[in-house]
């Protein structure tokens, strides 16, 4: 049973699962018929997913789902702006446990490549993605207790930018203390034009932390971006 809406105006749709295999099972059912209908349309899909712990179980349903995968391009929201070698790297995430089984026949483009710099990497990103069949046909996005999502983080030096809908930049590069290491992350812009956008949350923890990021001040990030999402977004929890 879905949590009651506070208010018709609510900018997002609360699904809420009994528990997080069910979740599971319907967010990756909701992706594959999303992107299978994209095929159908224009040849192929377009995926960006986050990193972090919470979509592993996720990625590894999906890598079983019947889909013609040689018409996906899959890539990441964000990026630790480290080779797919190290422990922190959502490239290594995804290849392990989204692009298995049957979804191995999927072309992956990560974010991340070895550049003289963080701010190198993210234009050479941003010019290399431009040719890519944006917009995105879905994008999933996960949420830190912070109430970051994707790499904005409230402590970004850029966050303004990385935020701005109408930016031009598909890759951004984001300095920020409590991000653990240097990111590279998809703008905003690129983001909200999803076809389908959804939020992927579990627990009790981050239900309380959404909550309050959707009433306190200042603005928390996976507010901003909710709000300025041009349709609702699809808030996937499970306890
Ligand atoms: O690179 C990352 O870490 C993600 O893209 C990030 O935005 C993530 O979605 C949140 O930090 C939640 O992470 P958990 O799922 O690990 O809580």
């Amino acid at each position: 049973m879905a949590r009651k809406q506070l208010t018709m105006a609510e900018p997002y749709n609360w699904k809420e699962f009994t528990d997080r295999t069910t979740l599971e099972r319907s967010l990756a059912d909701t992706i594959v018929n999303r992107l299978a209908s994209s095929i159908t349309k224009r040849g192929k899909a377009l995926i960006a997913v986050s990193g972090g712990n919470t979509p592993k179980k996720l990625f590894q349903v999906l890598s079983n789902a019947d889909l013609a995968w040689d018409r996906v391009i899959v890539t990441l929201v964000d990026e630790r702006f480290v080779p797919p070698s190290s422990p922190r790297s959502n490239a290594a995430l995804v290849s392990e446990n989204l692009l298995q089984n049957k979804a191995a026949a999927a072309r992956f483009v990560p974010l991340y490549k070895d550049a003289t710099s963080l701010e190198d990497a993210a234009s050479s990103d941003s010019v290399d993605m431009q040719t890519l069949p944006w917009p995105a046909d879905v994008v999933i996005l996960g949420m830190g207790l912070d109430g970051h999502t994707a790499s904005f983080f409230p402590d970004a030096g850029n966050l303004a930018s990385l935020l701005d809908s109408a930016s031009t930049r598909t890759v951004l590069p984001v300095h920020a203390q409590s991000a653990g290491e240097p990111r590279l992350t998809l703008s905003a812009a690129r983001i909200l034009c999803a076809g389908f956008l959804a939020l992927h949350i579990e627990g009790s923890e981050k239900r309380a932390a959404f909550e309050q990021a959707m009433t306190n001040e200042p603005k928390k990030p996976i507010r901003s971006v909710i709000e300025a999402a041009p349709k609702p977004v699809e808030v996937f929890w499970a306890p």
